[in-house]
């Protein structure tokens, strides 16, 4: 997660507390007050203007709730996230329902937490969540190509965006599936909420329900505590399942779940709580063969392919070979922070001629290569000798 700034004051009696929690935060570079009960933190809030409370519920002298409605009155504006101990997740609803942005429970998780503390940054101000939501669009990097293939996509991407239907992706390794499916997120309704993405290969099968579902304390051995799923985390916002054709089919039965009824339930939890989001999901798997060979669920793939992107390989796009190489000069200049080495014509038309595996990555290490290795333009022989050998 990128790091992001602002003032953050934490009120809690508990000092451990306090502690893990500056650390955690000024490590993500916050500026962080502390203030030991609910008095002395309504001072520090009238004297200084704070992004971001974190705020206990039970303490001495004025109690959380307490500092929510004075807090209100001395600046509405300022998002206050509760920190709800053993016994006090009542009290926090309660609080979310009189103004609270949100809460965390105790001991706080961490991705969670830096989730909740970066959307409440960004419905701080108007002004500010504008600002964001430019720069996320901006901060998604740049599809390059003006190849059929790559207008195609730009084209069903506009399209596509602005609803919530669900897309599969597909295409082989390297090909730029998880960028279609940031412009998808940058470009929809939900951009100014998260885009959460799960590597489905990366984890094994028996943590995968946890990891997409979150677990209830002590639901298997190493559930030392609560934690929250990336369904949960991604509510409001949209879900990328990466490498989807790679997950269990005991995590399909419950995503095909959350996918029908809008609703999860934590391993070893019986609530089934609501969530609202979209799924964008990436293979680079025949997913129809993987449902033929019985390893994926044929009403799930019915639910994930509403829309189909195919994402053509480099080989199949070898007009758009130019462009990411001009690309690629541009960037690995800016990287080593030296000047933009050239490239002539010829050089360009071999490494077009050139078979690829169909992976941008490999493209982009070889221009890397090329400047590494060459003088001051890449010609055809830099590419003769240090590429097509
Ligand atoms: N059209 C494009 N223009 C510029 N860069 C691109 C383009 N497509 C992909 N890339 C870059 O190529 C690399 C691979 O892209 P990406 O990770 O999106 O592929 P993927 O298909 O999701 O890969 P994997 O199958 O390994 O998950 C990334 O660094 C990405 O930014």
């Amino acid at each position: 997660m990128a790091k992001i700034s602002g003032n953050i004051l934490i009120i809690d009696d508990e000092r451990s507390i306090r502690k893990t929690l500056n650390e955690i935060l000024s490590y993500e570079g916050f500026k962080i007050d502390e203030a030991v009960d609910g008095e002395e933190g309504l001072k520090m809030f009238t004297d200084k203007a704070y992004d971001v409370v974190l705020c206990d519920i039970k303490m001495p002298k004025i109690d959380g709730l307490e500092f929510l409605v004075k807090a209100a009155e001395i600046n509405p504006d300022v998002p206050v996230i509760m920190i709800s101990g053993h016994g006090t997740i009542e009290t926090a609803v309660d609080a979310v329902k009189k103004g609270a942005y949100d809460y965390v429970a105790k001991p706080p998780d961490l991705n969670r937490l830096l989730i909740t503390i970066r959307n409440a940054l960004d419905k701080n101000s108007l002004s500010r969540e504008a600002k964001v939501l430019r720069k996320k669009v901006s901060g998604v990097q740049e599809m390059i190509g003006d190849s059929d293939g790559i207008k195609k996509i730009k084209d069903t991407v506009e399209k596509v965006a602005p609803t919530d239907a669900r897309v599969l992706i597909t295409g082989e390794n390297g090909v730029g599936k998880e960028l279609v499916a940031r412009w998808l997120h940058a470009k929809s309704k939900r951009a100014d909420q998260n885009l959460i993405e799960v590597n489905c290969a990366a984890i094994p099968s028996e943590l995968i329900e946890s990891e997409l579902f979150g677990h209830e304390k002590g639901s298997f051995t190493s559930a030392i505590k609560q934690r929250i799923g990336k369904f949960e985390l991604a509510n409001g916002g949209t879900l990328f399942l990466d490498e989807v054709g790679d997950m269990s089919l005991p995590a399909q039965a419950k995503v095909l779940r959350a996918l029908q009824e809008g609703k999860i339930t934590r391993v070893g939890g019986d609530k089934e709580i609501n969530v609202d989001v979209r799924v964008i999901a990436a293979t680079n798997k025949d997913l129809l063969q993987e449902v033929e060979d019985k390893n994926f669920r044929i009403d799930l793939y019915h639910r994930l392919n509403v829309i189909l992107i195919n994402v053509p390989s480099l080989n199949e796009r070898k007009d758009d070979i130019p462009l990411l190489i001009d690309k690629f000069l541009e960037d690995i200049a800016t990287d080593y922070g030296q000047a933009r080495k050239e490239i002539d014509a010829n050089a360009v038309a071999a490494l077009q001629r050139h078979s690829w595996t169909g992976n941008i990555r490999e493209l982009r290490n070889v221009v890397e290569r090329l400047v590494i290795l060459s003088g001051k333009t890449i010609t055809e022989s830099d590419v003769t000798s240090h590429v097509l050998i």
